[in-house]
C-alpha cells in the first residue's frame, strides 16, 4: 500500500460531505492501497503553484486533493471539495518545510502574488513600516523564508497583516505575530519553538515532506495502515482523536511524571482532551491500573465517558478507566461505610436551617454563616471550636472577634446537628466524610486519578482525591482554568499536599472558538489575574485561536418581550442556515430568564430541552453555570444586563465584605466569559435596558 498522510483539513471537509459522497471518499482512497504512483490517476494541473499538487476523482461533483512526491509512494490527502472549488485550491496552495523550524506549511501562493503590489503601494506613503525595526537575520531565523520576506518588508500595519492570515503559512504568521506585539526575535523563538513535538532539527530537509509532516502532529497525521485510516474516517467530527497540538502531545504522553502534575489553560484550549489521552495512555501502559477520571457534575463525567469510548475501542484499556464526578465518589464512599443510602439535604430546607442560625447570632447573616462553614471549617476540616478560633480564615473579608468567632461556631453546630439528625448530607459534608475514611484505609482506591474543571473543586474534594491514590509517580494529572472558577473555592493545591512544582503546563491556542469571539470574551475579564491552583497569577498571554469567523453582536431592546422575540428570529436564523437544533444553545444568568427563553422558544415552534439532555435534538436551554465545559455551534446570552448580571444575589456587599465582594465580582464576570466561550461559530448577546457593567468595560 502507498503510505498516507491525512491533512487536518481533509478530515473537517470530510466530515461535511453526504454518507454516498463519503462513501465515494473512501473508495477513492481505497485506490491507493491497491496501486502504485503510476497506477493511479491523479491529476496535475496546468499553472499549479506547487507542482507536486494533484487531484483525484471522487464522484461527478468532487474530487480530492493530494500531495503526491515526485518519486515515492507517499501521500497525503489534503482536501476534498467540489470539482470547481478543489481545482481552485489546487492550482492556489502550495506546501513548503519551514526551514528553521522543520514544520510542513501551507500558503495560498496565488492571493499573496495578487496582493503583494497593493501593499507595495500602501507602503509607499507610510514612514514607519511594521517590522522596520526587525532585520533580516532575525526573521530568517524564526522562520520566514524568501518568498514571504518580501511582504514581510511591505507591511505597513498590524492590520495587513491580520487580513493575511489565512494566505500566509501558519508558523510564519505565528512568528510574525509575536513581533508586532512587540515581542523580541528571541521571545518569539521561546514560543514557536516550545510548539515543536522535538528540539527543532539541526539540518532541514526542504524534500523531506513525511519527515515535515511527522513534525507538525497537530494538523498532519500519517497512517500505518487501512484499519487505522478506516477509524479515522469513522469518526471525522473528532480531530481531536488524532491531531493533538505538540505541546497536547508532549503534555499527555510524558511517559512519566514524578508526582502530581498540573495543565492549565483558558476556554477551549483542549485541557479535556488532553486529561482524555492522558487516561487511555497510562490504561495502555499498566495493565492492573486503576485510573479515575473526574471532573465536577454528573452530566460533563457523562461527556469524558462517552469520549474515552471515541478514543478506545479496546475493552481492556476502557475497563481500567472509571469515569465518575467527584460528588457521586464520595457519595459512594459513603454510603459503603455506612451500610445505608446517605440523602442529601434539600436545598431550601438547609436555607431554612441557616436562617434560623443566623437569627440567634447578633446580626450575622445565613449567607454569611454558611460561606465561613464551606470556606473556613469545612475547607480546613475543622472539627472542634479551639481548632476554629485558632484557623486562619483564608479568602474572607470580615474580621471576626473571639466572641464572634464562638457565636459562629455554635450556629454551625446547629445546623449540623439537625443535618445529623436526619441523617443528611450536604455534597461537601460527603467530600470531607469520604476523604476521612479512605485515608484510614490501607490501600489506595486508584492507581492514579486524572481530574477535569479542577479549578471549581473544594479543599474536601481535594483531599478525597489525595487520599485516593498513593503519593508518586503519576498519582494526579489536573487539568484547571482559573479564569473560569464559577464557584467559590479557592484552593492551593500546595497546602494539600499536591506538590506540583516543576510540573506545570501550560496550553495557549484554542480549538474551539474563533479568534472574534475569543478576543471580545476575553475583555470581559479585563483586569482579572486569578490565583490559580499552584498559586501563581494565571495570565492570558499568548491565548489565541487559529479559526476566524463572525464578529459576536450584541443587541440592545427596550423590553424583555421584544428580546424574547428577536431570540426566536435569532435562532430560527440559525436552524435554517443548517445549524442542528441541539448545537445551538440559549444561555442566561437565572432560571427565571431561562424559563422566560423556553417559554419563548416553544410558542415559537422551537424545540427546546435543558442541557442535561444528552440525545434530544432540540436547542439546549440554560443557566450559564449549566453550560460550564459544554460546546455550541452558536450560542445566545441573553439578558446581560445591569440588573442581572452580575446577579445581585451572588455578590456580597462591599460594606459586608470587601474581599469577598471583589471575589464575587470576579467570578461572575468569568461565568459571563464561561458561557460566552462556549460557541464555536456565532455569538449573540442581548440584554433589555441598560447592558451588564461587565459588557461596558469591553
Ligand atoms: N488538537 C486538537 N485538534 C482539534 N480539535 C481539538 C484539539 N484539541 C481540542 N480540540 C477541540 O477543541 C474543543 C475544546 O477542547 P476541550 O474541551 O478539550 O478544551 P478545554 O480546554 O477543556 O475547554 P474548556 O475549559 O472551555 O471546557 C473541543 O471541541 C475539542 O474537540
Amino acid at each position: 500500500m502507498a503510505r498516507l498522510g491525512i491533512a487536518k483539513d481533509f478530515l473537517a471537509d470530510y466530515a461535511k460531505l453526504q454518507k454516498p459522497v463519503q462513501k465515494a471518499v473512501d473508495a477513492a482512497i481505497e485506490k491507493f492501497s491497491q496501486h502504485t504512483h503510476a497506477g493511479l490517476h491523479l491529476e496535475k494541473l496546468a499553472k499549479s503553484k506547487d507542482s507536486r499538487i494533484r487531484t483525484i476523482r471522487v464522484t461527478d461533483f468532487y474530487r480530492g486533493v493530494v500531495l503526491a512526491p515526485d518519486t515515492g509512494d507517499e501521500f497525503l490527502l489534503l482536501t476534498v471539495l467540489p470539482h470547481d472549488d478543489a481545482n481552485a485550491y489546487a492550482v492556489s496552495r502550495r506546501f513548503t518545510v519551514n526551514h528553521a523550524l522543520g514544520v510542513l506549511e501551507v500558503r495560498n501562493q496565488q492571493a499573496l502574488d495578487s496582493i503583494e503590489p497593493a501593499l507595495r503601494q500602501a507602503a509607499a506613503n507610510t514612514p514607519q513600516l511594521l517590522f522596520a525595526s526587525v532585520n533580516d537575520a532575525d526573521l530568517i531565523r524564526l522562520g520566514i523564508d524568501a518568498d514571504v520576506l518580501p511582504i514581510v518588508r511591505v507591511m505597513a500595519t498590524e492590520a495587513h497583516l491580520q487580513a493575511l492570515a489565512n494566505l500566509l503559512p501558519a508558523p510564519q504568521f505565528d512568528a510574525l505575530t509575536g513581533l508586532a506585539a512587540g515581542l523580541t526575535p528571541e521571545e518569539v523563538w521561546q514560543e514557536v519553538s516550545q510548539q515543536l513535538v522535538d528540539v527543532p532539527p539541526a539540518d532541514v530537509d526542504p524534500d523531506d515532506i513525511s519527515a515535515a509532516a511527522a513534525r507538525t502532529p497537530d494538523r498532519f497525521v500519517m497512517v500505518s495502515g487501512p484499519n487505522e485510516l478506516a477509524q479515522i474516517l469513522a469518526h471525522p467530527f473528532d480531530a481531536w482523536r488524532n491531531f493533538l497540538h505538540p505541546m497536547q502531545r508532549h503534555v499527555a504522553y510524558r511517559p512519566s511524571y514524578a508526582g502530581p502534575a498540573l495543565v492549565t489553560g483558558s476556554a477551549g484550549t483542549g485541557k479535556t482532551v488532553t486529561a482524555l489521552h492522558r487516561a487511555v495512555f497510562l490504561a495502555q501502559q499498566v495493565p492492573d491500573a486503576s485510573i479515575l477520571l473526574t471532573t465536577f457534575t454528573r452530566n460533563l463525567a457523562d461527556a469524558l465517558d462517552r469520549q474515552v469510548g471515541l478514543l478506545t475501542d479496546d475493552p481492556q484499556v476502557r475497563e481500567r478507566i472509571e469515569v465518575l464526578n467527584v460528588d457521586r465518589l464520595a457519595y459512594r464512599i459513603v454510603a459503603e461505610s455506612l451500610g445505608q443510602q446517605p440523602t442529601i439535604v434539600d436545598q431550601r430546607a438547609l436555607r431554612n436551617l441557616w436562617g434560623q442560625a443566623a437569627s440567634s447570632t447578633d446580626g450575622l447573616s445565613a449567607v454569611f454563616l454558611e460561606r465561613e462553614w464551606e470556606q473556613v471549617v469545612l475547607a480546613q476540616s475543622l472539627t472542634d471550636s479551639a481548632g476554629y478560633l485558632a484557623a486562619r480564615r483564608h479568602g474572607r473579608g470580615t474580621p471576626l472577634k473571639r466572641e464572634q468567632r464562638l457565636q459562629v461556631w455554635d450556629a454551625i453546630q446547629q445546623v449540623t446537628s439537625a443535618l445529623r439528625a436526619d441523617n443528611s448530607f450536604t455534597h461537601l459534608q460527603l467530600a470531607d466524610e469520604a476523604a476521612r475514611i479512605v485515608a484510614a484505609r490501607p490501600d489506595p482506591l486508584y492507581r492514579h486519578v486524572i481530574v477535569d474543571e479542577g479549578q471549581d473543586l473544594h479543599p474536601a474534594q481535594w483531599r478525597l482525591l489525595r487520599a485516593a491514590v498513593t503519593a508518586g509517580p503519576n498519582d494526579l494529572f489536573i487539568v484547571a482554568d482559573p479564569h473560569q472558577r464559577i464557584y467559590d473555592n479557592h484552593v492551593s493545591l500546595g497546602s494539600l499536599g499536591v506538590g506540583i512544582r516543576g510540573r506545570s503546563r501550560k496550553l495557549t491556542v484554542n480549538y474551539r472558538t474563533t479568534q472574534e469571539i475569543l478576543a471580545w470574551a476575553v475583555r470581559l475579564l479585563t483586569g482579572i489575574a486569578p490565583t490559580g491552583l499552584d498559586d501563581q497569577p494565571d495570565s492570558l498571554d499568548g491565548y489565541r485561536s487559529p479559526i476566524h469567523g463572525r464578529r459576536p453582536v450584541v443587541a440592545a431592546y427596550p423590553d424583555r418581550d421584544t428580546e424574547y422575540t428577536r431570540l426566536a428570529e435569532q435562532i430560527r436564523t440559525w436552524l435554517d442556515a443548517g445549524v442542528e437544533p441541539h448545537a445551538i444553545a440559549v444561555a442566561a444568568r437565572n432560571s427565571h430568564l431561562v424559563h422566560g427563553a423556553r417559554d419563548a422558544l416553544t410558542v415559537a415552534g422551537i424545540p427546546v430541552s435543558s442541557t442535561t439532555a444528552s440525545k434530544s435534538n432540540a436547542v439546549r436551554v440554560g443557566t450559564m453555570h449549566a453550560m460550564k465545559g459544554l460546546e455550541f455551534r452558536c450560542l445566545a446570552a441573553i439578558g446581560v444586563d445591569a440588573g442581572s448580571v452580575p446577579a445581585k444575589a451572588a455578590v456580597t456587599a462591599a460594606d459586608e465584605d470587601p474581599v469577598s465582594h471583589e471575589h464575587d465580582l470576579q467570578r461572575e464576570r468569568c461565568l459571563l466569559f464561561v458561557a460566552c466561550t462556549r460557541s464555536r461559530d456565532f455569538l449573540y448577546v442581548s440584554h433589555t435596558g441598560q447592558p451588564s457593567p461587565f459588557l461596558q468595560t469591553r
